[in-house]
């Protein structure tokens, strides 16, 4: 963990970016007329970044995260994944994506729920088998692979989804809101596992969240937006070590970002006043 935590305190800023977004527009047009999703945004996320989006309701959050899985298409500007554009890095799985709700199918086992994307895209029965032992042990699931959603915790659920989007060992994870229906303490306690699994695999991490305590607790970097149009209006490179105990939350340091968070939303909020 340590030497992971040297290298990429090393590698911070100097790479070439993974995800990388200049003056990116996305304008919807609907009945009520445009909405303006994402205006000028430009950030640069380097190999093995943790990078939270926080921002109020309707900033772009999710639009970010989508755009960077080829989901929606810009209006304006320009946007690379791993050097080639979000459709090119889609074909070539670039990402494993988590969304709010687990998703898994009812009538599969956790197992088999993992086995479907690779299924699909045909992978062999052993390299599928190879995999699912792999994932679930990351997300420290282990003993659970034979056992139906309904049988597991919400938060062992959530474990199994983000299993799932590791299952094709994309060096990107977008997880989108994946802890927010779960309780405090739940919660807590998945931000140390994935923490822990971040510092085991160098991923490159983008995680939607509301919760500033979470968006500190985990982050390398914390995008600041809000929304009308939806713009980053601070990024925030955390002087927070990479091993972080949850007491952390405690420190005059976690507080300071903290607090830098919570007034770059609030200039967000007097922007729509
Ligand atoms: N397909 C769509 N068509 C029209 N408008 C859309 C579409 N998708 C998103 N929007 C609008 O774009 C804006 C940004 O939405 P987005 O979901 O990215 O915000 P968000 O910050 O993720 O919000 P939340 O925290 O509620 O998830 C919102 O005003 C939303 O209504």
């Amino acid at each position: 963990m340590q030497d992971h935590a040297q290298a990429a305190v090393i590698d911070h800023g100097t790479s070439t970016p993974v995800i990388s977004a200049k003056s990116l527009d996305l304008t919807f047009q609907t009945n009520d007329g445009p909405v303006h999703a994402l205006s000028g945004i430009d950030l640069d996320i380097g190999k093995g970044e943790f990078v939270s989006f926080i921002g109020p309701s309707g900033c772009g959050k999710t639009t970010f995260l989508r755009c960077v899985a080829a989901l929606e298409t810009p209006t304006g500007g320009s946007l690379t994944v791993n050097g080639m554009s979000p459709d090119e890095s889609r074909k070539a799985r670039a990402y494993g994506y988590v969304f709010q709700a687990a998703g898994l199918y009812p009538w599969r086992t956790i197992e088999k729920n993992i086995a479907l994307p690779l299924e699909i895209m045909g992978y062999s029965k052993a390299e599928q088998a190879e995999r699912i032992v792999r994932v679930l042990d990351l997300v420290e699931l282990s003993n659970f692979g034979k056992k139906y959603p309904w049988q597991l915790s919400g938060g062992m659920q959530q474990r199994a989804s983000i299993a799932r989007a590791l299952a094709f060992d994309a060096d990107i994870l977008l997880m989108d809101e994946p802890f927010g229906a779960l309780d405090e303490i739940v919660r807590d306690h998945l931000n140390e596992q994935l923490l822990a699994l971040w510092a085991r695999t160098d991923k490159t991490i983008g995680f939607v969240t509301h919760s500033i305590p979470e968006a500190v607790y985990l982050s390398t970097k914390i995008v600041v937006m809000s929304p009308r149009p939806g713009r980053i209006t601070d990024i925030i490179d955390s002087p927070l070590p990479k091993e972080r105990p949850l007491d952390i939350r405690d420190t005059p340091e976690f507080l300071a970002v903290a607090h830098r968070v919570r007034e770059g939303l609030r200039a967000g909020h007097a922007y729509d006043d």
